[in-house]
């Protein structure tokens, strides 16, 4: 079996007229958690659109579990769940994983299963209208994981949780990677690289690091992932 999940070579992508991506290199081995960290803008949906093949590029190429991304042999093995949440709002939590399962044709018990994953066991009945921003954000991602994709790639899926549902989330997320799943994470909250075996940084469009977060501390001499990221900004600047 092929020990990547993503290869991403020279990816580019032009977005409004103006290049967003320029020329990012990076490998996803799979069964890891990878985060994609960086402020706000600098590229992370976009990288993300990539790789489930939804983005138009410039430039480069993006290589999914072996197949260029957005492959039709990719479709149910690849799980996305985007900032926005995308659920029929009149439908209730199951009615909406329900028509997914359909639609994606994965087992009868899928619905239920991803219910208790996210913890909605008890909102399952209301409609998506009636949920709260954190409720609505994990019935997203409870579609993302319906029919176990071998990927999961998952915009801010912790955005507008608290702190115990988050960590619940996280414990989550390395279960499905302890099962041979991939996850790429993105986030813009520092605690949260922590919990990542692998961080890809990114700022302005380009990839400042590709490392595990021990050696993300040892190389910039600091405990602290955000201070680390701050380090390896200026380290960048001082070269150019
Ligand atoms: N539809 C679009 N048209 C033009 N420019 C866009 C479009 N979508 C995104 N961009 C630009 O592309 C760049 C990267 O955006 P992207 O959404 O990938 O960033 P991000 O790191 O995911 O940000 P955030 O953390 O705020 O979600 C930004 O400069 C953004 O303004």
């Amino acid at each position: 079996m092929m020990s990547y999940a993503i290869e991403a070579d020279g990816l580019r992508v032009v977005r409004g007229g103006r290049e967003v991506v320029h020329g990012l290199t990076f490998k996803v081995p799979r069964g890891s958690v990878v985060g994609l960290l960086g402020p706000s803008g600098c590229g992370k949906t976009t990288v993300m659109r990539a790789v489930v093949g939804v983005q138009i590029v410039a430039g480069g190429t993006v290589t999914v579990l072996g197949h260029p991304a957005g492959g039709r042999e990719l479709r149910r093995r690849v799980g996305y769940a985007t900032q926005n949440p995308a659920v029929y709002a009149d439908l209730t939590v199951r009615e909406n994983l329900r028509y997914f399962a359909n639609v994606l044709g994965v087992p009868r018990g899928d619905p239920d299963r991803v219910i208790e994953e996210v913890g909605l066991v008890d909102a399952r009945n209301q409609t998506a209208s009636s949920l709260s921003g954190g409720q609505l954000h994990r019935a997203s991602l409870a579609i993302a994981l319906l029919g176990e994709p071998e990927l999961l790639v998952l915009d801010e899926p912790t955005v507008g949780l608290d702190p115990v549902l988050r960590g619940e989330l996280w414990e989550l997320f390395h279960e499905l990677a302890d099962g041979g799943a991939t996850l790429l994470i993105s986030s813009h909250v520092m605690d949260e690289a922590a919990r990542c075996e692998r961080l890809l940084l990114m700022r302005d469009g380009l990839l400042l690091a590709d490392d595990t977060p021990e050696a993300l501390r040892a190389t910039t001499g600091t405990q602290d992932l955000e201070d680390a990221f701050l380090r390896v900004i200026q380290g960048q600047e001082t070269v150019a």
